[in-house]
């Protein structure tokens, strides 16, 4: 088998939309199968019992490179021999065509597309990679005999009042695992929202039709390659790197001191071209929304903050009509 050329790293190849001359090669202990431009499957060739099975994705949103670079950095370490794999591990490129123009998407929010909703928008740009992604990602995980995590890794439009975040998507009938929350925490972040209903995410596929811990990870604030202080994404580089060459896992026992939990109220949905939004583009993620505040207004609906603890999240007037223009959060525990 030919080796990947050293010069040419999943990123440049990615972008290029170059595909090494074998689809599937051995290097330095690793199993290398390119399924498709940004997916590219690794496994130990000589894999030992119980391997975790690990989807790491970015760049569902195109212009959130420093997430992109982080696992592209990742990947050619592995690939280079430099970091071990003890791991089977799918990872995934997503917005292909966006990342290439440096733009969050090209017709539609691709994270807006999953569970079988980019069947709604065939005619969008992004409607058969979310297709695409879908199967990769069920197929991976059918052939998992261990444990299955997946983190979407993003940046978001706004600064944060907590830099890093995850969310943990709606999972119906089962427990929140508290192991996955100090594995959070132990790659520094400390905030985690907790969804109240399904969603046309990644992470809400595969955690609901794959079975997977699966979380989407919102890093930093979204920048275009080049001008990412990737020390700022050293918390997560360092976890998942231990996570892969399947170093053993400091995470402590769960101490709820170091999870600060906040659960979705409700979505601000941009139900016409009527929607105002009173938030200034500066307002950041998660800024408190005072007792009373008019938070939005859409023709005759109004939507106004109670309690004095609410926070607000993604606020952001300019998606299309239909969809999700803010979220309305809260404190909260584990049940
Ligand atoms: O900064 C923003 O306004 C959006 C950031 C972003 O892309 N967030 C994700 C969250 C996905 C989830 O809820 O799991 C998104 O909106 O797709
Ligand atoms: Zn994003």
């Amino acid at each position: 088998m030919k080796p990947f050329h050293p010069a040419k790293d999943f990123l440049s190849l990615t972008l290029q939309a170059l595909t090494p001359e074998q689809p599937q090669w051995q290097q330095h202990g690793i199993h290398a199968h390119w399924l498709a431009p940004g997916l590219l499957e690794l496994r130990p060739a000589h894999p030992a019992a119980n391997l975790e099975h690990i989807l790491l994705s970015a760049g569902v949103h195109g212009n959130e490179t420093a997430p992109i670079e982080v696992l592209s950095g990742i990947v050619n370490d592995l690939l280079a021999g430099s970091l071990p794999l003890h791991a089977r591990l799918l990872v995934a490129l997503g917005n292909i065509p966006a990342m290439q123009a440096g733009k969050r998407f090209i017709d539609y929010d691709m994270n807006r597309l999953f569970n079988g909703q980019h069947a709604s928008q065939p005619q969008a740009a992004e409607a058969a990679r979310a297709g695409e992604l879908e199967q990769a990602a069920q197929q991976f995980f059918s052939r998992a005999t261990g444990p299955r995590r997946h983190y979407d890794l993003h940046t978001a439009i706004r600064g944060s009042v907590f830099e890093r975040f995850a969310i943990y998507p709606y999972l119906h009938d089962r427990q929140h695992n508290r192991e996955q929350l100090m594995w959070l925490a132990q790659a520094d972040i400390h905030t985690v929202l907790l969804h109240s209903k399904p969603a046309a995410t990644f992470s809400y596929f595969t955690s609901q039709h794959c079975q997977a811990d699966a979380f989407t990870l919102e890093l930093g604030k979204a920048r275009p390659f080049g001008q990412n202080d990737l020390g700022r994404f050293s918390g997560i580089d360092k976890a998942l790197r231990q996570l892969v060459s399947g170093q053993p896992c400091t995470a402590a026992p769960y101490d709820a001191s170091q999870v600060q939990l906040f659960r979705a109220s409700y979505d601000l949905i941009k139900h016409s071209g009527d929607f105002v939004l009173h938030l200034a583009d500066e307002v950041e993620n998660f800024t408190a929304l005072p007792d009373g505040m008019l938070i939005a207004e859409d023709g005759d609906i109004r939507h106004i903050a109670k309690g004095g603890e609410e926070r607000i999240l993604f606020p952001n007037p300019r998606v299309s009509i239909g969809l999700r223009a803010g979220i309305i959060i809260a404190p909260t525990t584990l049940d």
